[in-house]
């Protein structure tokens, strides 16, 4: 059953098993100014797709609203009821053990073994019973995609959720959520500002710009995929065009 942002349960996405987000005419203006305007977009169950686009274009903006986070919008805005939201800082409450953590907001009286399940699906069993402030910042990254996981989400919505890891425990990361995507089958929407990490994890790449979706990319690469493969590197260098970023070259090395 989906329901529109404002919580109103609409009379026919729970036949439409078609579409796990779909956003039609949406606007969002600040202090006058349309951040987003009139934006389409259609992500399909279970699918992966990666949002990129310059600081300020409005890509946080839309996930607030899909997460239903902000409803100050026109336009309509469809999405699952169940979905969960990891953001770039893992917003842990620090009085609270991992496992609580992991279980805060779920209605009733949830079970330990239900956290201590979620957190073992990202590799943290051995932090049930720790203080947050005691995790470094790639477990307090997982922990925060437990807490999505409980939630069984339709649909995951992910910014910048490793912006703040160092390069190795990005690449961790960025595997693990490849792994849960695979495991769980839910749709994921991903914000991210690393090329490589969307052309290696999504189905599709989307850029936004002018406020709405200005590009997209279909990345039809074999998983798991290998960075050192010419066509993801012609994927990568692509966007990175659209973005109106040059890719790296390799430097010549000057003649002795
Ligand atoms: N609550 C708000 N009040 C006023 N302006 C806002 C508010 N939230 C966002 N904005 C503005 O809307 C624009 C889009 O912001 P948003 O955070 O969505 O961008 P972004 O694409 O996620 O940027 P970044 O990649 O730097 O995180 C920015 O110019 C921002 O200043």
């Amino acid at each position: 059953m989906a329901t529109d942002v404002h919580g109103a349960v609409t009379p026919t996405p729970s036949e439409d098993h078609s579409a796990a987000v779909r956003v039609s005419g949406l606007s969002r203006t600040f202090d006058g100014r349309r951040v987003i305007d009139g934006l389409e977009l259609t992500v399909r169950p279970g699918e992966f797709v990666a949002l990129l686009g310059r600081s300020g274009c409005g890509k946080s903006t839309l996930l607030k609203i899909l997460a239903g986070l902000d409803r100050d919008i026109q336009g309509t805005a469809l999405v699952p009821r169940r979905k969960a939201t990891a953001f770039q800082a893992p917003r842990l409450m620090p009085w609270k053990r991992v496992w609580r953590n992991v279980l805060l907001g779920l209605p009733g009286k949830p079970e330990r073994a239900l956290a201590e399940r979620a957190l073992a699906e990202v590799g943290l069993d051995h932090r049930v019973d720790a203080w947050p402030k005691t995790l470094s910042g790639g477990e307090a990254q997982r922990a925060s995609l437990a807490r999505a996981l409980v939630r069984e989400p339709d649909l995951l919505l992910l910014d910048e959720p490793f912006g703040a890891l160092d390069a190795l425990t990005r690449i961790k990361a960025q595997r693990l959520v490849g792994e849960l995507w695979q495991r769980r089958g839910c749709a994921v929407l991903l914000v991210t500002h690393d090329v490589e990490e969307a052309v290696l994890l999504a189905d599709r790449v989307l850029v936004m710009d002018d406020g709405v979706i200005a590009h997209e990319t279909r990345i039809d690469l074999p998983r798991p995929r290998d960075i050192s493969d010419p066509g993801f590197g012609e994927l990568r260098a692509q966007l990175l065009d659209r973005l109106g970023v040059e890719a790296p070259t390799a430097t010549p090395v000057p003649a002795a």
